[in-house]
């Protein structure tokens, strides 16, 4: 029996989680209390004795900005890491760059919720070519840069992502972390706590706080915990 740990660490406070605005792909920095998220994150790691061993993470500054931090605190700034835009935040299409209160005002808390929440309805999609479309930028060179995802769109390819790359990695007795997203890490915890589509709209994930799995031979043996309660 192979016994491992799978670490799940949102990014720390964005500057648009800051102005409450739409972020999706926009690559946005950390705030200045982010970064203090992700410092804290990982000397709790360090405390705690919980040390990454592999890291993945997603094109997006806020998360790997997040994961350096965290692993610099934690004394693990030289294992590999990993980078694909499979672990960006869900595409919040033609919301992207919108203040959530003025697009309450203006559609409606339902609505919003919907957008925001629900399993398989995506926001409307972005304009290609407009302020906030990342379409042209070179990181994305190559790749069919949606216009839109709903969470259901978002699972589609985290799920096979983290089957092919990072289930391997925990078989191996490794001790993972996945800095991501708030959405992309809720795609995650669906799977891995097995949560219905109806009640994944009431899960969310708060930032800089490492969650974690046990695992038993590449399946999750547990739930998951925070690790600052563990
Ligand atoms: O993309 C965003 O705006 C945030 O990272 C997540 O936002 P949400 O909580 O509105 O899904």
């Amino acid at each position: 029996m192979t016994e491992a740990t799978l670490i799940l660490v949102r990014h720390g406070q964005s500057q648009w989680n800051l102005e409450n605005r739409f972020t999706g792909w926009w690559d946005v920095d950390l705030t200045e209390k982010g970064e203090a998220e992700a410092v804290a994150a990982g000397k709790l790691m360090l405390e705690k004795g919980v040390l990454p061993t592999v890291a993945f993470t997603s094109l997006q500054t806020r998360a790997i900005r997040t994961l350096h931090m965290a692993l610099d605190n934690a004394g693990r700034s030289w294992i590999p890491e990993t980078k694909s835009w499979l672990l960006n935040e869900r595409h919040y299409g033609g919301l992207t760059g919108l203040d959530k209160q003025e697009t309450r005002d203006k559609h409606g808390d339902e609505q919003v919720h919907i957008w925001r929440r629900s399993f398989d309805t995506p926001p409307p999609p972005i304009e290609k070519g407009s302020q906030y479309d990342p379409g042209n930028d070179p990181r994305y060179a190559g790749i069919d840069v949606p216009l839109t995802e709903s969470l259901k769109d978002t699972i589609a390819r985290v799920l096979p992502y983290y089957e092919e790359q990072v289930v391997p990695q925990l078989k191996k007795g490794e001790t993972v972390i996945i800095s991501a997203h708030g959405n992309s890490l809720r795609a995650l915890v669906k799977h891995l706590s097995g949560i219905s589509d109806e009640d994944i709209t009431g899960l969310e994930i708060p930032t800089g706080q490492p969650i974690v799995y046990p695992f038993k031979d590449g399946a999750p043996a547990g739930e998951r915990s925070y690790l600052s309660e563990g």
